[in-house]
């Protein structure tokens, strides 16, 4: 499949307003992110990963700087998978992923394919008349993304989608979400604390400094996808991004 969706960072600034002053977060981050790369952004707790992905999402707007995404913001398809899935708990798994359709304008005839198949993806298939109270944590964290997938994204933002889920179940999805991004390479930013993560999905790493906040380093990953998370190779990836950090290894 081809997709031309690039998004160019130009001169990222950010401050928030705090008592009698002001916060500098970001400090003027640029960044060529590649159609199709899955890139990872890690930093110290509180630098503006979360900050930066939401610029990305043009949810926040930056005091400076701007974001291209090619060919234009609304030809663009973007998915966004948060922390904590945010389900509508009173509309079935089904009717979740059709409000999303129905917000972008999907007809209606397509509602049923479209929500099946991302169910489908996902491992999911039996639960579509569920409600989201009766799912368990990481069941409601995989129609999260069912949600982002169904809209066919061209861009995935993921804001450490998979921290509050166990090793088990997040080592799973993780799987899941690599498989499809190889079989559909849309562009994905993730945001994530966990070394081992960045190292297993990445093409890239940004590694944020302190803040006032700008890109210290990135770390380029060669390798073919999916990696095995534990293997020599994804262990090497994961102590160069550490290095990077500045944690000793
Ligand atoms: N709406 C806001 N108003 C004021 N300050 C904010 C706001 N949002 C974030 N901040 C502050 O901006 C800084 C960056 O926050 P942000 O959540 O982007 O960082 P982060 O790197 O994602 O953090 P963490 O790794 O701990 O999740 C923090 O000091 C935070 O307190």
């Amino acid at each position: 499949m081809t997709r031309r969706h690039p998004i160019r960072l130009d001169g990222i600034e950010k401050s928030y307003p705090t008592e009698g002053g002001s916060l500098r977060v970001l400090d003027g981050i640029s960044l060529d992110i590649r159609d199709g790369e899955f890139l990872s952004i890690v930093g110290p707790s509180g630098c503006g990963k979360s900050t930066l992905l939401n610029i990305i999402a043009d949810w926040i707007a930056p005091d400076a700087g701007t974001v291209e995404i090619t060919p234009s913001r609304s030809d663009v398809q973007i998915g966004v998978v948060f922390q904590e899935p945010t389900l509508l708990d009173w509309r079935t798994v089904r009717q979740n992923l059709a409000f999303a359709l129905r917000g972008l304008g999907v007809p209606e005839a397509a509602h049923d394919r479209e929500t099946r198949a991302a169910l489908e993806l996902v491992g999911l298939s039996e639960s579509a008349n569920q409600y989201p109270p009766t799912l368990s944590g990481g069941m409601r964290q995989r129609v999260n993304f069912a949600r982002a997938f169904c809209v066919g994204p061209d861009v995935l933002l993921m804001d450490e989608p998979f921290s509050s889920l166990d090793e088990l179940t997040a080592r799973a999805l993780r799987e899941r979400v690599v498989d499809i991004w190889d079989d559909e390479r849309f562009t994905a930013v993730l945001v994530t604390h966990d070394i081992a993560e960045a190292a297993y999905f990445s093409d890239r790493v940004v590694v944020l400094s302190d803040t006032p906040t700008v890109i210290e380093k990135t770390v380029d990953i060669e390798g073919d996808q999916p990696r095995e998370p534990q293997s020599e190779e994804t262990l090497e990836h994961e102590r160069r991004i550490l290095e990077a950090l500045g944690v000793p290894t």
